[in-house]
This record gives C-alpha cells, sequence and structure tokens, in this order.
C-alpha cells in the first residue's frame, strides 16, 4: 500500500509505522502536495530501510526528472500526466503509469502500450484535472483479463477500501486525499483506519 502526497517527515514516519509500504511525493508544481527537491531529500534520507520512495510526475521536462531523480534518492517514477511509453522507458528507474478512467477508456490498450510499466495505477478521470481529485470511478471499468499488476487509486478512504479491494483484487492502492486532516497534511487515525480497512478485506 502506498501513502501518496507526503510533504513531513513525520508523516512518512507515521504511515510507514502503520504498515504502509511505499510513501509518494509530488513534484508537480501545481498540486497542493508538491514537495521541492531539498524538502524530499530531507525526507527520504531519514526513512527506515526497505520501504520505497515513489516519485509522481506530472508532464515534467526530462531534465527536471533527471535533476530529481538524482538528487532525492527516489526507487520509482509515477507518471501521471500524458507522457507516451518512450518518455516513460527513457530514465535510470522503473516506473508505474497512471492511467485516468472513464467510460471508454481502452485499459487493455494501454496495457499494451505501457509494456516497460511495473503496473498501471488506475485513478479516475476528472475533466481538466490530472489526479489526486478524491473522486471514485467506476471499478466495474477494469477489465478481469489486464496481466499487469493493479494499483488502484482514486478517492480511497476507509469506509470503502474494503469493498474496493474485495471487488477489484488489486495488486495494492494508493491514497491521498482519504488520509488527509488537510491538502498535504497526513491524519494518522485516518492512515489507521485505512490500513484496518485493507486488511479487513476477505480475498
Ligand atoms: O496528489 C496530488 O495532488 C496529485 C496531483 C496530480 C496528480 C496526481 C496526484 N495524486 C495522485 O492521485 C491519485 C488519487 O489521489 P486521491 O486518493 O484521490 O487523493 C493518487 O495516485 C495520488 O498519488
Amino acid at each position: 500500500m502506498k501513502i501518496c502526497g507526503i510533504t513531513r517527515l513525520e508523516d512518512a514516519l507515521s504511515a510507514i509505522e502503520q504498515g504502509a509500504d511505499a510513501i509518494g511525493l509530488v513534484f508537480y508544481a501545481a498540486s497542493p502536495r508538491h514537495v521541492s527537491i531539498a524538502q524530499a531529500k530531507s525526507i527520504v534520507e531519514n526513512l527506515p530501510p526497505f520501504i520505497t520512495t515513489v516519485g509522481l510526475f506530472v508532464n515534467a521536462t526530462e531534465a527536471e526528472i533527471v535533476k530529481t531523480i538524482e538528487a532525492v534518492g527516489l526507487n520509482l517514477i509515477q507518471f501521471h500526466g500524458d507522457e507516451t511509453p518512450e518518455q516513460c522507458k527513457q530514465f535510470a528507474l522503473p516506473y508505474i503509469k497512471a492511467i485516468r478512467v472513464k467510460s471508454d477508456t481502452n485499459l487493455v490498450q494501454y496495457e499494451a502500450d505501457f509494456e516497460d510499466a511495473k503496473a498501471l495505477l488506475l485513478d479516475t478521470y476528472t475533466e481538466g484535472l490530472v489526479g489526486g481529485t478524491g473522486q471514485v470511478f467506476d471499478w466495474s471499468l477494469i477489465p478481469k483479463t489486464l496481466q499487469k499488476p493493479i494499483i488502484l487509486a482514486g478517492g480511497l478512504n476507509s469506509h470503502n477500501v474494503r469493498q474496493a479491494v474485495e471487488q477489484v483484487h488489486p495488486y495494492a492502492v494508493d491514497v491521498s486525499g482519504g488520509v488527509e486532516a488537510s491538502k498535504g497534511i497526513k491524519d494518522a487515525a485516518k492512515i489507521a483506519a485505512f490500513i484496518r480497512g485493507v486488511n479487513d478485506a476477505v480475498i
């Protein structure tokens, strides 16, 4: 499970203590959860071992991504914009590709196009917005035949995550807004309830 939009070391440590496998750092200037390279570096340097650090980018330049991954010590890139497969695979790190799902999204085609991706992260399509909207999409739009690991995202919280896991059987879940006290600030009690929801799922 990944807790995304971390801006403070204390939130990262609290999420990890409660069982998070990965933390997400948002390098997208328009996001209220945006972190600077220096902020991200100081969080990553103080994490315990065996935690995956994921850098989230939205249509960033190659130079921006290279500079960030070299400076921060990330493990994985999350592309959350309109990046092409060629753009995604040109970096030294493995990547996951976010797909914003709506009724006519062809996930089978995306899976073929992004064959190098370690996983597809499925988020909700919302007109004019790129992600992190807190909106849920219709999980029945996910074909059961997908072969790649699926990371389910989009409006998850402690109230719906159990049903999400039981219905979709994702490889992992990702949450940002659903475990916040305010934009960019996590709520330890909400993280705990979210993780209980995941662990309670019967699959
Ligand atoms: O978190 C953001 O601000 C953000 C900005 C731009 C693109 C993606 C963003 N977050 C990612 O969106 C999904 C769903 O988030 P939520 O749980 O609905 O708030 C998740 O992968 C976040 O990492």
